[in-house]
């Protein structure tokens, strides 16, 4: 195993780098530098607000859209509206003390931001998800200008584009809808992936919102102004045309950021904002050269559906958002669960855009160890969300509030520690955002165990439990089973117990169960093209997080290995593994050229020199991930490989080994190495004991597998 010299400097602290300045990595990498659009549109509408999302308090100016189509500002009562899934605890105060006029008011707003594309009563404003047809040709109006390479795109009220790809969307002139997320006039530019492991991306036109005091005529001219601001004479006459007061008109950007040049490096990455082979298979491209200069490819027929919302999953969404206006005594905190891709992390991001056109902050308590939605897999985390997610988790890798590794996929080996770890993120909950609790798909046995306790130890209010297909995944998580199941931690409480504490009150009152059946093709199966399955998504997840050290600017990409490293003594840091037990004297042979967690001990850790080793795997806080790539056994140094800065890597005293594993690609595709790749050997016997290939059969349940059930 090759190993890069690293010369010593004599730096004051115990991590120091190689070169001559310390690198500065930005930990939000992936968004995008302000773009000329961005200060352009902030020009043309000095007077609106930067941001539109609004803190709670604020008192909202509510869209009506009327039996006729029209639109009109509601102040006053409205009826909110039965919902047929909704289980209740009887005597719970979550339903009781949302009737106020503001809470109907704002339940009748919730409900018209759900409607607009749906399918509404009556037929009016026909459901988007459904209404294209294998044969149907969209016609969309949009021109690019090559000197300012932009598409200007005009969409009509009510009309969608649903695509594959990657762009920068400014919304000049009206407002649009992606994943429940309200983009309108005077915003920043937010960045869209639309990638093939997962459903297209639907940018929609929505109604023009009521509180704008401006005449059909004055909209119609404004759209028409930008238009041509944003286009030079040439292209522009044509699209002009067809701009009416109800346009909505949008300016799309090629999207260019680490994470995108950096996936680009990769042969293997190539097609993944492609099409996939059915959307091939189906010629589901729209073909259009304005489309395409800017890295959009728009769907059409079958293909063009997008995320699908079943009934009951637009009444899940509608009460939730109800439930943060309600007046209830604390915030919302909601557990969505469901079984091995029911859809739970899609109907998250849904749910997170939604809230966030109405609150400044969200806050997201990972609970999922294999598909994480803001870190890399392995970890358990505590965050506070601000911006939409525009795209799966690989694209939104975020550096989280609170973070504890746990080093595994699931937690099946040790669920006392996760259920310890969990609990240790959750006393750093705010409880001034409404929270939403993701769960793992395991939801049978010790699954559901785990399901029962984190209901119960967080008090949540509203259970979301998502299903599919004809037969049932799981037992009903309604407030009466709650009452008598048992937990892997927690049991049924006695009557008498359960006045005496104020959180066994708390989890008395139950919570209000949301049923939402998911009705999207594929629905519970893995997915099967490209880059769909788990293990693959793992993998791009750790790839978004590691490419968060490439610069933001326009340098060329570089591979892991050309980074340099931080050299930390082995003295200063003690080392663990978190999931087996090796001999200590093999350790630095299993850490060396891996994936480590970079954490935080409370006690102090100074060896005598040599490596310091855990006996055992601590809950302790968890900053970031690195790649342990070297080892000076001489000098007694750890060298690595990480994007967390260096005034967060002051408080690291502990790496610890996982199971979680760099992705292959990282070792074997190393650009600018001519000789032999460093790290990967052919040179290798598959005779020595523990080498060679580990067999994994996740079905079969091992005895002793699962620790014995603790007494309490
Ligand atoms: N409402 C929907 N409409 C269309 N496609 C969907 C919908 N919900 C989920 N999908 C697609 O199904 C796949 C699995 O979805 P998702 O990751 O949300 O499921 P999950 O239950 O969180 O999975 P896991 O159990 O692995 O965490 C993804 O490709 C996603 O794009």
């Amino acid at each position: 195993m090759k190993v890069h010299k690293i010369s010593k400097r004599h730096v004051k602290n115990k991590w120091r780098t190689h070169g001559k300045k310390i690198r500065f990595a930005d930990p939000s990498g992936s968004s995008p530098r302000p773009s000329t659009a961005k200060s352009e549109n902030e020009l043309v509408h000095r007077q609106k607000p930067k941001v539109k999302r609004l803190q709670k308090t604020y008192t909202k100016a509510t869209t009506v859209t009327s039996e006729d189509g029209r639109v009109s500002q509601a102040k006053g009562k409205a009826v909110s509206a039965p919902s047929p899934h909704v289980h209740t605890n009887g005597g719970t105060e979550l339903e009781v003390g949302s009737d106020s006029e503001d809470s109907q008011d704002w339940r009748s707003y919730a409900k018209s931001v759900l409607q607009n594309g749906f399918e509404k009563e009556g037929g009016e404003g026909k459901s988007v998800t459904n209404q294209l047809k294998e044969d149907e040709v969209i016609e969309y109006h949009m021109q690019y200008d090559r000197s300012q390479n932009h598409t200007v795109l005009i969409l009509k009220q009510g009309q969608s584009l649903c695509f594959r790809g990657t762009c920068l969307l400014t919304c000049l002139s009206g407002r649009v809808e992606v994943l429940g997320f309200t983009i309108e006039q005077g915003q920043q530019p937010y960045p869209l992936f639309s990638p093939t492991s997962h459903c297209p991306l639907t940018i929609r036109a929505m109604t023009e919102c009521t509180a704008s005091t401006k005449s059909r005529k004055e909209s119609q001219l404004e759209a028409k102004a930008l238009v041509r601001k944003y286009l030079s004479s040439e292209p522009r006459k044509r699209l002009l045309s067809e701009v009416d007061a109800n346009s909505c008109v949008m300016l799309l950007q090629p999207l260019d950021t680490p994470l995108t040049r950096f996936l680009g490096s990769f042969e293997e990455y190539n097609h993944l904002f492609g099409l996939n082979s059915k959307e091939l298979r189906s010629q589901a491209a729209l073909c259009n050269p304005a489309f395409s200069a800017v890295g959009v490819t728009a769907l059409q027929g079958s293909c063009a559906r997008g995320l699908v919302a079943s009934n009951s999953y637009k009444e899940a969404l509608s009460s939730l958002l109800s439930a943060w206006e309600g007046d209830f005594d604390r915030c919302p905190v909601i557990l969505v669960c469901g079984a091995k891709n029911s859809g739970k992390s899609t109907f998250n991001r849904h749910l997170i855009n939604s809230l966030l056109n109405h609150t400044a902050s969200v806050e997201y308590l990972e609970c999922d160890l294999g598909q994480t939605e803001f870190t890399p897999p392995g970890c358990l985390s505590l965050i506070t969300v601000t911006e939409p997610l525009l795209g799966p988790p690989f694209t939104h890798q975020r550096e989280p509030d609170h973070m504890v590794f746990y080093g595994q996929a699931d937690c099946q080996s040790d669920l006392d520690r996760y259920l310890d770890s969990l609990k240790s993120l959750w006393r750093h909950y705010s409880r001034e955002n409404p929270i939403i609790i993701n769960t793992m798909g395991w939801v049978k046995g010790h699954g559901f165990q785990v399901l029962v306790d984190l209901i119960r130890f967080f008090s949540v209010t509203h259970v979301v439990q998502l299903s599919y297909g004809e037969t049932t995944q799981c037992h009903t998580l309604t407030p009466d089973l709650l009452r008598s199941a048992h937990g892997w931690h927690t049991h049924p409480l006695a009557q008498s117990a359960m006045a005496e504490e104020p959180t066994n009150q708390l989890a008395a009152r139950g919570h209000v169960l949301l049923s939402v059946h998911s009705e999207f093709e594929g629905a519970g199966t893995a997915g099967e093209m490209r880059h769909q399955r788990s293990n693959e998504l793992r993998d791009l997840a750790l790839l978004g997080y590691f490419s968060q050290l490439q610069s933001a600017g326009l340098d060329p990409i570089r591979p892991l290995h050309c980074f340099t490293p931080y050299q930390v003594p082995h003295s200063a840091v003690a080392l663990g593994v978190t999931h087996c037990d090796v001999a200590p004297n093999h350790i630095l042979y299993a850490a060396n050229a891996s994936l480590v967690a970079l954490c935080c001990l409370s006690e102090k850790v100074a060896g005598r020199g040599g490596p310091v080793l855990l006996p055992q795997t601590p809950i302790c806080q968890c900053v970031g991930l690195g790649v342990l790539r070297g080892v000076d056994m001489a000098r007694g140094l750890y060298f690595l490989v990480t994007p967390v800065p260096p005034a967060t890597l002051r408080q690291v005293n502990c790496l610890l080994l996982g199971e979680i594993t760099l992705p292959k690609l990282l070792l074997t595709v190393q650009h600018g190495v001519e000789t032999e790749l460093p790290y990967v050997t052919t040179d290798y016997s598959f005779e020595v004991t523990g080498a060679g290939k580990v067999h994994v059969f996740k079905g079969l349940a091992r005895p002793g597998f699962v620790k014995a059930k603790p007494n309490n």
